[in-house]
């Protein structure tokens, strides 16, 4: 699966110009509010016809306004699920569900709903009405309906910006299976870094209606914030392991990065398997000698290869842990303080590190 977008489009004061390609998984569109994603994703879904360019989805050409072409957004068949649910109020979760199906070319609606419903985990809500619902139930609903309409390709917009920290943390193993199981490409727009970061296998970095970056996940998170546009207090980095051992007494996997090993909490991933380990730079203290007496199990050794500008008296310091490149941000009186130079050897001290599948 291809797609590639590259219009041009006027909504008042605010001009969107984008061009990027994104092929099958999730393809995040990351990017503050009001930085152009919805409208990018309005254009996709044909809710929005663009002022100029083209939308080319698997060499079918569904917008091109210069030879007068714009498929209406029912006939691209691709799946919508908004922030919020969306659902009808006055038809149950199972009634819902059928008018995602009914959506379905008719080849495809004689298959049997079970397994997306098994998938989400929605079985034991198919009577109820949405009112009595939680919000992520509802969504997993919602999710579920759009999944029926059997789409090419799911557009998510911020599906769970409308969740508590908990919801959202209840959710996101079901769109880890609905990206691993199903295989459907996703466009994912999100602002969250954590979200992206568990979820994308590339990023769109979106930034006052321009493409800012774009690339594999794992790159365009781990760049140091003074050369991206991320919330710095979001800046960190994604790196790739593998699962080299877990200890089931302490619930505990250790990933075995290009050089370093690290300890991480969880033991949900076979032995062998790649994973990606999510580190926010704000939770990675950095000391000049080797620590000792502390709780942090994961200490690195390694070199400074990068020293950011300090703003409002914070700054990114990048180490070099063996070809793991890892981020600190800190305080300009700390980095004064240790006499912190790009070559010094330092020990990282991360307290926080959490396993993305
Ligand atoms: N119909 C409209 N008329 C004029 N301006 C609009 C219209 N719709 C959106 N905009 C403006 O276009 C810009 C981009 O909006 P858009 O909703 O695409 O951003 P976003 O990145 O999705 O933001 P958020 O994360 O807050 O949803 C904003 O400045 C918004 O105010």
């Amino acid at each position: 699966m291809t797609l590639s977008v590259d219009i041009h489009h006027k909504l008042g004061m605010f001009s969107l110009d984008a061009a990027f390609t994104a092929d099958g998984g999730v393809t995040a569109l990351f990017g503050r509010s009001g930085s152009g994603k919805t409208s990018i994703i309005r254009i996709i879904a044909g809710l929005t016809r663009p002022d100029r360019g083209r939308v080319v989805f698997d060499g079918t050409v569904l917008a091109d306004i210069a030879k007068g072409i714009l498929v209406p957004g029912h006939r691209r068949r691709f799946g919508y699920v908004f922030q919020d649910a969306r659902l009808f109020p006055h038809m149950t979760v199972s009634q819902n569900l059928d008018y995602g199906h009914w959506f379905a070319p008719k080849p495809e609606r004689s298959k049997n709903r079970d397994p997306i419903v098994e998938m989400l985990d929605i079985g034991n809500l198919l009577h109820r009405r949405p009112g009595a619902l939680s919000g992520g139930e509802k969504q997993r609903v919602a999710i579920g309906r759009a999944l029926l309409s059997a789409p090419r390709m799911l557009l998510m917009d911020e599906p769970l910006a409308s969740l508590d920290e908990a919801r959202k943390a209840e959710i996101l193993p079901y769109l880890e299976r609905l990206r691993d199981e199903t295989k459907i490409p996703i466009i994912y727009v999100s602002h969250s870094i954590a979200e992206v970061a568990r979820l994308a296998s590339r990023v769109v970095v979106m930034r006052d209606g321009k493409i800012e970056a774009t690339g594999l996940a794992i790159e365009v998170l781990s760049q140091p914030s003074g050369t991206q546009t991320f919330d710095r207090r979001e800046a960190g980095v994604l790196l790739e392991g593998k699962v080299e051992s877990a200890s089931e007494l302490h619930r505990l996997s250790v990933v075995a990065l290009k050089a370093a090993r690290m300890s991480v909490p969880g033991i949900t991933h076979a032995i062998g398997k790649k994973v990606r380990v999510h580190i926010p730079a704000r939770d990675v203290m950095l000391a000049t000698i080797e620590p000792a007496g502390l709780s942090a199990l994961n200490i690195l050794q390694g070199h400074i290869s990068w020293i950011g500008d300090a703003t409002d008296g914070m700054m990114e310091v990048q180490i070099d842990c063996g070809g793991d490149a890892i981020l600190s941000r800190i305080t300009q009186l700390s980095c004064e303080r240790l006499a912190l130079e790009v070559g010094k050897s330092v020990y990282a001290i991360i307290k926080t590190v959490a396993l993305e599948p």
